[in-house]
């Protein structure tokens, strides 16, 4: 397993935000976790990704602790968060490449990973443009490469085509199907058609808890509903979960 949490919770002054999640994901797989507004997911996504310490539980990356081996946990993932971490006035490669050398990479080895992520991004094009001039879609995809040049075995995933329209959020699903089964991804996302095309198995969070937990095909045949929007508010239906 690539992840494996155990009983993580989060309170924010007494009010408990997650709840004794348990649950693992295994390596290379795309993982989605899904839940209504204020859910939780968010506050997961930061405890696993070392942003928020739990109150109380422990997930293991790669079997290193979130809360006693945190630089080494730190070092095998990354996240690609909400609010873009681009600099826009720096060039696509040179965000890619000041990562590259933050990240601890020599000139040579930075340059290598950036070209191999514009090349992956089809970012190629526009690497000498400066970030603000990009699109809504393109700076995503700048942003997620940035996350990629740490070279993560795990790389969280937060809302990321929020936001984007159509055609764009369907360049970046083309894109980040592309990564699957090299990188382990948990993606948060409110776009359930986003999840049938790219996640393999599916968690949803309600009040905190996590309610289901499986591929859509096992999720439908448990509550014999026929899309995953039926499954999702069947869940997420109060007094349920
Ligand atoms: N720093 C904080 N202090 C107090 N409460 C917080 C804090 N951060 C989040 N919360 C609360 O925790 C709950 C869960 O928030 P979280 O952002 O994890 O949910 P979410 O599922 O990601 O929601 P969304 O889909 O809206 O992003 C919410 O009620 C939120 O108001």
């Amino acid at each position: 397993m690539t992840i494996e949490i155990k009983e993580l919770t989060k309170c924010y002054h007494e009010k408990v935000v997650v709840d004794q999640l348990s649950f693992s994901i295994k390596q290379g797989e795309f993982f989605a976790l899904l839940g209504q507004n204020a859910a939780g997911k968010t506050s997961t996504i930061k405890m696993l990704c070392g942003l928020l310490l739990p109150t109380d539980g422990d997930a293991l990356l790669d079997g290193k602790s979130i809360v006693y081996h945190q630089v080494a946990a730190k070092k095998i993932m990354n996240i690609s968060p909400q609010e873009s971490a681009v600099a826009p006035n720096l060039t696509v490669i040179e965000n890619l490449l000041f990562l590259g050398r933050i990240y601890g990479c020599s000139k040579t080895q930075a340059r290598e990973r950036a070209n191999a992520n514009m090349e992956l991004f089809a970012l190629s094009q526009r690497q000498n443009d400066k970030a603000k001039t990009l699109s809504g879609g393109f700076k995503r995809r700048l942003s997620i490469a940035m996350a990629m040049m740490s070279n993560p075995k795990i790389l969280f995933l937060d809302e990321p085509t929020l936001g984007l329209d159509v055609r764009p959020r369907r360049d970046l699903w083309k894109i980040l199907s592309g990564l699957k089964g090299k990188v382990t991804i948990v993606l948060t996302t409110h776009y359930l058609e986003e999840v049938e095309v790219l996640a393999d198995r599916v968690g949803i969070m309600h009040h905190g808890r996590l309610c289901a937990l499986g591929t859509i095909q096992q999720l439908m045949h448990e509550t014999k509903q026929s899309s995953l929007e039926e499954i999702f508010l069947a869940y997420t239906e109060e007094g349920l979960c």
